[in-house]
């Protein structure tokens, strides 16, 4: 059977090449590895501005390869201003604009459209950091025993001013949502337009960078709503994954060590929002607002891990290409063991973020698109007459989750219905590398027959089966926080990213339990070791109840939420 795939792999002309677009500098091919046809980076290549933040690599895996800028230039110190007053708390225990509803106006007042047509990540930087190249050079000498080591020599503006305008655009938006659903946990009705002097510059740092004017988690792709955007610029990012900084930067990146860039909760002390030169040789005690930065630094803490991900998975369909099965088993083994750790790591969101606070930021993170807040999307002034709809900001942009559906060959498992269809929508929303590499992944362990091949010997099928495992263990650890985050606090039926609550979720979550069971029952249990075994039939007991407990409790939500909550 895996000759077959085989014999279809070596039929095809060859595997098609996944073009890294025109933004393929020789210095990249030179500094990439190829793993068979897609560029994946061993360095992170930090003072290289001409490639793009994101781009998937064994090191930075799907983080961006410098370190997030955390200050602008002066020409925006306006809007730095406003981002710097606009969360609920401030950290002098004061209130911030949006706690009384004041952003809308001082935005009015104060703001005005900022020029940004001159800049570009290399000029707009020239001079800027004049002791980081040296910081980062030690760090790049000493942080070895620190993973994963992302450089940090040059920062791209544009990436920065993508992460502020969106705060901004989506703070201005949301917050009457927000004070209604303080005082009645609904939330009407947000902004209809996006005044001139934030959609402006926003859509021309978007379409500069190939993202959507919206605020993403880590996107950005192909932008096609005003101007055709260059395939050769596609970084970006959002609240997420360009939303950190090191407190001291010759340090990895543990949580300790992290500390948010902007925020909307709020409350980050003075020192946090203004980065600089000393910063590192102050006192990493731990913020008293460290539940409000959790949410975002237990993103990135688990993305940490994101690099040996990439490594285990290619290193897993180069073994069979090679059809060497004991280079496959230690692959799928190593693979097992990071998602493990990512998983250990999700598990700190409990005590890192407390769920009553959660509904505390979560309104400045919903999108435009399938909100009822939004029943005609929102007018960019200056920009487009027509409406525009855009997803909120979703942990379902992450990377690392439709890595282990593509490897394991699980998209392909998952109900062909509405739901799923919100799934592959979701994963357009990512910087186009990403999902390049995603596709090719998904392409590639098809061709090869990932599935069908670890089937064919009990040991690799217990290794694969460990992998799915693993997925599941993610999405069930992600359903509890669903339960306990929000679906305990609000009736809201759709999610942030817009997707339905009370389905969508277990929609995947049915599949992989559904996948667990079968690989299971596929085991013979007698050509194992007991280790191997009792692991076995622990991951396909544990599956079946938790298969049953999820049907009973999606029945049990469905009639408490209704339609809404159900449909996608
Ligand atoms: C308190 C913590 C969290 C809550 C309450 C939460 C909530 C949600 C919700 C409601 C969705 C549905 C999509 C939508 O927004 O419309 C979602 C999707 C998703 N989130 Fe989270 N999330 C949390 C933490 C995380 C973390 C730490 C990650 C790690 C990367 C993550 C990754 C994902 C992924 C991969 C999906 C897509 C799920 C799938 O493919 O089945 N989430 N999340």
């Amino acid at each position: 059977m895996l000759s077959s795939s085989m014999q279809r792999l070596r039929a095809s002309a060859s595997i098609r090449s996944l073009s890294t677009g025109a933004f393929a500098p020789t210095a990249m091919r030179l500094h990439a590895h190829r793993l068979d046809h897609f560029p994946i980076l061993r360095e992170t290549m930090p003072e290289d501005t001409k490639i793009p933040s994101f781009m998937v690599g064994t090191k930075n895996g799907f983080l961006p390869r410098q370190d997030p800028m955390a200050t602008l230039p002066d020409r925006f110190a306006k809007m730095d201003s406003l981002l710097r007053r606009m969360p609920l708390n401030l950290a002098d225990g004061s209130k911030g604009l949006l706690a009384n509803g004041q952003l809308g106006d001082a935005v009015h007042s104060e703001l005005e459209a900022c020029k940004i047509d001159d800049i570009t990540d290399e000029r707009l930087l020239s001079g800027k950091c004049e002791i980081l190249p040296a910081i980062t050079h030690l760090r790049h000498l000493l942080q070895h025993a620190h993973r994963p080591s992302i450089g940090c020599r040059l920062f791209p503006a544009l990436t920065a001013l993508y992460r502020d305008y969106t705060f901004l655009a989506s703070a201005y938006l949301l917050e009457p949502c927000d004070i209604m659903y303080r005082k009645k946990s609904e939330y009407g009705l947000g902004r209809q337009v996006l005044p001139s002097s934030i959609a402006v510059p926003l859509a021309q740092v978007a379409n500069k960078i190939g993202a959507k004017p919206f605020m993403e988690y880590a996107l950005s792709y192909r932008y096609t709503y005003f101007i055709p955007a260059p395939r050769s610029h596609t970084t970006s990012e959002g609240r997420i994954l360009y939303n950190w900084q090191r407190k001291n930067p010759f340090k990895g990146l543990s949580y300790d060590n992290l500390d948010v860039i902007r925020s909307f909760a709020g409350t980050e002390s003075e020192k946090q929002h203004s980065f600089s030169h000393q910063y590192f040789f102050l006192s990493s005690s731990p913020s008293p607002h460290l539940f409000r930065k959790g949410f975002i630094l237990n993103h990135v803490t688990m993305v940490a891990y994101s690099g040996d991900l990439i490594q285990h998975a290619t290193d897993s369909l180069d073994a069979i290409m090679r059809c060497d099965r004991p280079s496959f088993n230690r692959a799928m083994k190593s693979l097992s063991v990071t998602y493990e750790h990512i998983n250990n790591e999700m598990d700190f969101m409990w005590s890192r973020s407390e769920a009553a606070d959660y509904q505390k930021s979560r309104t400045f993170i919903m999108g435009t698109k399938n909100q009822p807040m939004f029943p005609n999307g929102v007018i960019y002034e200056g920009v487009s007459d027509k409406p525009l709809f855009h997803r909120g900001e979703s942990g379902a942009n992450d990377s690392m989750i439709p890595l282990g559906d593509n490897l394991l060959q699980l998209t392909g498992t998952m109900p062909n219905n509405p739901l799923t269809e919100v799934l592959r929508d979701f994963r357009s929303y990512r910087p186009t590398n990403h999902k390049e590499f995603l596709e090719y992944v998904q392409r590639r362990a098809d061709e090869v027959g990932l599935k069908e091949f670890a089937l064919q010997d009990d040991l690799s099928a217990a290794f694969y089966l460990a992998n799915v495992d693993q997925i599941r263990a993610f999405r069930h650890r992600h359903w509890n926080l669903t339960k306990e985050y929000i679906l305990k606090y609000s009736n809201h039926p759709v999610a942030t990213g817009g997707s339905p609550i009370v389905t969508w979720l277990p929609n995947q979550l049915g599949a992989v339990l559904s996948t667990v069971i079968e690989v299971g029952t596929h085991i013979n249990p007698a050509h194992l070791d007991t280790e191997a075994r009792h692991l076995v039939e622990e991951i396909s007991r544990r599956a079946n109840a938790q298969k049953r407990v999820l049907e009973r409790e999606v029945t049990a939500l469905k009639e408490k939420f209704g339609e809404e909550a159900v449909r996608a």
